[in-house]
């Protein structure tokens, strides 16, 4: 649900520790900035130049959404999206 960072204040850059992606305190990741602006970039690329479906016979309503517990939430059965080109 990523909807759920909307009209939230969060700050992702290591000051609040409820959501620290690239770490925090003095071994956060030089990459950072970089990452911020790449991200938005390739992920608008990704969606405006494919259309998106899931494997043979899998249907979305489905998929398994469970997580397993860890440092960082990670899928427990990873998800396999096919691209196909516009
Ligand atoms: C979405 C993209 C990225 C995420 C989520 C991410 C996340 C992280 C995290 C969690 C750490 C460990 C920080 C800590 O120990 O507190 C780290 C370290 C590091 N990251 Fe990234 N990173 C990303 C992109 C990048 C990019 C684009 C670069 C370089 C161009 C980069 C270079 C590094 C380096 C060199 C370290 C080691 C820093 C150290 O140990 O002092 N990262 N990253």
């Amino acid at each position: 649900m990523p909807e759920r960072f909307l009209e939230v204040k969060i700050d992702y850059r290591g000051q609040d520790f409820e959501l620290i992606p690239f770490g925090a305190g003095r071994r956060i990741c030089p990459g950072l900035n970089m990452a911020h602006r790449m991200l938005h970039l390739i992920l608008g690329s990704l969606i405006q130049k494919f259309d998106w479906k899931l494997e043979e016979n899998m249907k979305a309503q489905n998929m398994d959404m469970d997580d397993k517990f860890g440092l960082t939430l990670q899928k427990n059965v990873p998800l396999k999206a096919i691209p196909f080109k516009i």
